[in-house]
C-alpha cells in the first residue's frame, strides 16, 4: 500500500521555475497548496546519483528533512537513442556554464553536433517524481515521453530542451504546443498520473 498525502501543503523540492510551474499546474485541482525550495531559500543539493529516481529521492529527502514538510522532487532529463541515452541524468550539466548559469541553446547545439550523422532520430524525456515524508518514508514514480529530436529548435513555450523535441504522433515541438497539450502527454504528466493514483486524495 502506498502512503497517501493527507495534509494540504506540499514543498516542491526544485529550483527550476519551469518545472515548478508544470508540477503546480498538474497539482492544481487536487486542492494542494505548493511552496518551492527556491522560495524557502533551501540549499541546492548536489545530485550525486546515477539514476533519475536516485537523484529525485536525494532531493526530496533533503527538502523534507530541512523543512519538516512532505516534499516532492522531480529529476528529469533528455535522452538521445543515437547517443546511447545521453545526456540522460547529465542533461542539466550539459547546459551549465562555468559561472553556474545555463545555456540551453548551446546544450541543444551540442546534442545536434554529436547526433547529426546518425539516421536514428529517436529521443525521449524521463521524469522521476519522488515524494518524501519527514519520517523518511518515500514513494517514487517514473514517466517517459518518446519521440524524435529535430533541428533547428522551434518554439518559445516550455523550458530546457523543449524546442528540439517532437513527441510521437505530434507535429509541434514541446515548445510550440499549448502548455495544456504538453501537460497532457509529457514525461512529467505520465509520472504524475502514477503519483496521483497512488498518493493523492480522490
Ligand atoms: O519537460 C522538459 N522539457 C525540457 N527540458 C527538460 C524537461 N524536463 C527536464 N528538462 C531538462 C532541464 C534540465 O536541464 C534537466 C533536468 O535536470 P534536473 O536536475 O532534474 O533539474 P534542475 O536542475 O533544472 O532543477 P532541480 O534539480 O532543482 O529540480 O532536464
Ligand atoms: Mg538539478
Amino acid at each position: 500500500m502506498s502512503r497517501r498525502l493527507s495534509e494540504g501543503r506540499l514543498l516542491l523540492a526544485t529550483h527550476n521555475a519551469g518545472k515548478a510551474r508544470e508540477v503546480a499546474a498538474l497539482l492544481a485541482g487536487h486542492g494542494i497548496e505548493v511552496v518551492t525550495a527556491g522560495e524557502l531559500g533551501l540549499p541546492v543539493p548536489e545530485e550525486t546519483e546515477t539514476s533519475f529516481i536516485g537523484n529525485a529521492t536525494l532531493k526530496a529527502r533533503a527538502a523534507a528533512k530541512a523543512s519538516g514538510m512532505v516534499s516532492l522532487a522531480d529529476d528529469s532529463g533528455f535522452s538521445v537513442a543515437a547517443l546511447d541515452g545521453a545526456p540522460g541524468v547529465y542533461t542539466a550539466d550539459w547546459a551549465e556554464k562555468p559561472d553556474g548559469t545555463r545555456d540551453y541553446a548551446a546544450a541543444m547545439a551540442k546534442v545536434e553536433r554529436l547526433a547529426r550523422h546518425a539516421r536514428d532520430r529517436r529521443a525521449w524525456f524521463s521524469c522521476a517524481l519522488v515524494l518524501a515524508w519527514p519520517d523518511g518514508h518515500v514513494e517514487s514514480f517514473l514517466g517517459e515521453a518518446h519521440g524524435e529530436w529535430v533541428w533547428p529548435p522551434r518554439g518559445a513555450a516550455g523550458f530546457g530542451y523543449d524546442p528540439m523535441f517532437v513527441p510521437s504522433g505530434e507535429s509541434q515541438t514541446f515548445a510550440e504546443m499549448d502548455p495544456a497539450r504538453k501537460h497532457a502527454i509529457s514525461h512529467r504528466a505520465a509520472a504524475f498520473r502514477l503519483l496521483s493514483a497512488a498518493c493523492l486524495p480522490d
